[in-house]
């Protein structure tokens, strides 16, 4: 087995004058989840794009499952599952027929596809919904026939493009309970997230990219630590937080920052102080793109 899953070497691509991955290298170990984060348009869809080879890379190298996403198209595409945002689900169908349609499709005898389905459909809590069709599905169960269909055939390495996007707390953590069972097994998880909660609870490691660039690299341990020190956060009247402000912590620096904040926010807006957040570390990095990367390997 390989000890990456995937491999990425000086990766880069443009759309016309756009230039979209600028140098991109990454290494995420096989049997792990890894997330990518970046603001919107950062790059990430073409990244999941290229290691899934729907598109070629302009320079640079990448390997998924030990195979060349370039010189070895088909066995790439044998070795991965990939779930986007617009997954090929028939909505006209029900869930039973789309998995048993695709099980078919993926050279499953009809005994082995309905066996397939079936224990694809109580994994993914769609018993009860099995024969109703796709459409009167709610968001959750979409999604949940979605990474049912995409884990029909049986494979080593998994792409989640934004799985929880738009889903409600309660569907979001039944997706990410799957997520880590799904690892359990051994897959290897690559997903993109706008959800830094997300990439906390789930990845093992997590990179930012901005700037066409990977500006942070490590676990969410590591890259809350680059930020170091306390955050000071200002709580308004509503409960919404006005401000946070970094901090080392120490009497020194928190009397001298609150008493310029003083001069800025009303009397009653309370003060908190904790711990930086992955969404912290999220702004840090994403201000001040492309600047220089920040591995914390
Ligand atoms: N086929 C294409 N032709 C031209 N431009 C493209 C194409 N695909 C992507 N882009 C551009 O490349 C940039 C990166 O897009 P991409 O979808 O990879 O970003 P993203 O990080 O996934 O964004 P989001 O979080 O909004 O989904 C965007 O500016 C997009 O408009």
């Amino acid at each position: 087995m390989n000890k990456h899953a995937i491999e990425v070497k000086g990766l880069r691509k443009r759309f016309g004058s756009q230039i979209v991955l600028d140098g991109i290298d990454l290494a995420v170990e096989t049997g792990t989840i890894f997330a990518l984060l970046g603001p919107n348009g950062a790059g990430k869809t073409t990244l999941i794009n290229i290691l899934s080879t729907l598109v070629a890379p302009d320079e640079g190298t990448a390997t998924v499952a030990g195979r060349d996403v370039v010189k070895e198209r088909d066995e790439v595409k044998r070795a991965i599952s990939l779930t986007g945002q617009f997954a090929a689900v028939d909505e006209a169908l029900t869930a039973e027929e789309n998995l048993n349609m695709i099980a078919r499709l993926s050279g499953f005898n009809s005994r082995e596809a309905r066996a397939r389905t079936a224990g694809l459909l109580k994994r993914f809590d769609l018993t009860a919904s099995a024969k109703k069709r796709v459409k009167t599905y709610s968001g959750g169960m979409r999604r949940r026939i979605d990474l049912a269909i995409s884990l029909v055939a049986e494979r080593p390495v998994l792409f989640l493009d934004e799985p929880t996007t738009g889903l409600d707390t309660l569907s979001r953590r039944a997706l990410w309970e799957i997520i880590l069972d799904l690892k359990k097994q051994g897959i290897t998880i690559f997903l993109t997230t706008q959800y830094l909660e997300e990439a906390d609870q789930l990845a093992d490691r997590i990179a930012v990219i901005a700037g066409g660039r990977v500006v942070a690299n490590g676990t969410a341990g590591e890259l809350k630590a680059r930020v170091g020190g306390e955050v000071l956060e200002l709580i308004g009247g509503d409960d919404g937080v006005l401000r946070t402000v970094p901090t080392d912590g120490s009497i020194q620096d928190v009397r001298r920052t609150l008493s310029e904040l003083a001069l800025l926010y009303p009397q009653d807006t309370r003060v908190s102080i904790r711990k930086p957040s992955l969404d912290d570390v999220f702004v840090a990095l994403t201000t001040t793109a492309g600047s220089k990367e920040v591995s914390a390997r």
